[in-house]
């Protein structure tokens, strides 16, 4: 935990603090974005934690430790900190670098040695390439990768990222923002990550502190400064497609309509046809009996035909998983030209649908955040 009271900053000779009496805390195993436009004190904030510049007032706690009643030294060792750029030494290999922390703890060679090619594994690269390269023999998504094994190697329980991919493409950055997530979620780690991109601190945070000249204007999760911005400088900074920004952070599973109607594949043709007429539905998701999708049928095959369902069930172009975002979803779904997306889990049963009527209620105001539930469908899979 990592826990700020009321800390300012105000640099010598200076008339306005840097850092103005911000108080937040980030709890164990989460991340805290740090976002503002230029010169709000993100920097500032970070090295104020680790203890590279002084607090003016105010307190910062580490877990139950102040950090100015720790050795700065001390300190630094268990945090890792990863920063834009300056990043690696020069002069030293991939191997070195990694190593510079378990060397300073006096580690043996082979507890070093293997730790180097456990963190090079866990970044994706192959230790046998990459290990006695010098920085300059890397790429700038590669580089920040050692970048960000050289801050884990002694596995600190905090880390401070300052913008660490703010100079890799686009393309790139999103690669290694999926891998930093893929790492937290089985390492856990309290981390302080500034961006000054709005899109990765919606990804990336359990919580966001949105600064503006020193002071923390709103601090939240991603869901509440999209849904709740605290003022018009929180709504411009979040920008106008907040409501689409929020598909990213939807999964379909808040969503879809669970249980939908459907029938099983030996059923027979003329049966449901009969009920599906009854219900003025033209068309029906198929199942085995394991509940496994089989596509669907609609009334214009079934109606007169003699055998089961399972002989005109046709298969379906597009499924989506549970977990899958609502902007994949929506994007797959306009791109198939398709109404509606049908869930299904890793087995391909059934679990749900989503209508563009479902995405229009969630990312609408009337959304209801407890789930997907928006009660009756009528036949045509609109919902009610
Ligand atoms: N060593 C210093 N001496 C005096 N003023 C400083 C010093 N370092 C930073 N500042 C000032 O403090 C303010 C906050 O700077 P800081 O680097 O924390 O901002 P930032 O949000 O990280 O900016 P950026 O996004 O541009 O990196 C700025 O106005 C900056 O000019």
């Amino acid at each position: 935990m990592i826990r700020l009271e009321r800390v300012t900053k105000i640099y010598p000779g200076s008339a306005f603090p840097a850092v103005d009496s911000v108080s937040l805390e980030v709890a164990e195993g989460q991340i805290c974005m740090l976002i503002g436009s230029s010169g709000c004190g993100k920097t500032t904030i970070m090295r104020m934690i680790n203890r590279l510049t002084s607090i003016t007032s105010g307190t910062i706690h580490i877990g139950d430790q102040n950090v100015m009643d720790m050795d700065p030294i001390q300190l630094r060792r268990q945090i890792g900190y990863v920063i834009q750029q300056i990043g690696l030494f020069p002069h030293m290999t991939v191997y070195d670098n990694i190593a510079t922390v378990p060397k300073l703890l006096w580690w043996d060679k082979k507890r070093i040695a293997e730790r180097v090619d456990e963190l090079l594994d866990l970044v994706n690269l192959d230790p046998d390439t990459y290990r006695f390269r010098y920085p300059r023999e890397l790429s700038g998504g590669q580089a920040q990768r050692v970048g960000v094994a050289r801050a884990m190697a002694a596995d600190p329980p905090v880390m401070l990222m300052d913008e660490p991919f703010g100079a890799i493409d686009p393309i790139n950055r999103e690669v290694l923002q999926e891998e930093f997530l893929r790492i937290q979620a089985r390492l856990r780690k309290t981390i302080v990550f500034v961006t000054h991109d709005i899109d990765e601190a919606i990804k990336m945070g359990d919580k966001i502190a949105l600064l503006d000249a020193g002071r923390l204007i709103q601090f939240g999760s991603p869901e509440e400064l999209l849904t709740k911005p605290k003022n018009q400088f929180v709504k411009d900074f979040v920008g106008a497609d907040r409501t689409l920004k929020r598909l990213n952070l939807l999964r379909v599973k808040h969503a879809m309509l669970r249980n939908p109607v459907h029938c099983l594949e030996e059923d027979p043709s003329e049966k449901v046809a009969e009920k599906m007429i009854e219900q003025d539905m033209s068309y029906l998701l198929v199942t085995d009996r394991q509940g496994r999708l089989k596509g669907y049928v609609n009334l214009y095959d079934l109606r007169g035909h003699k055998g089961t369902v399972g002989d005109v069930v046709r298969p379906l172009s597009l499924t989506v998983k549970p977990d899958t975002n609502l902007k994949d979803a929506l994007s797959k779904m306009l791109s198939y030209d398709l109404g509606i997306v049908v869930a299904v889990d890793d087995a391909g049963r059934l679990q749900g649908f989503l209508n563009t009527r479902t995405l229009f209620s969630v990312v609408g105001e009337s959304y209801d955040e407890r789930g997907g539930h928006w009660g009756r469908i009528t036949a045509d899979g609109r919902i009610l």
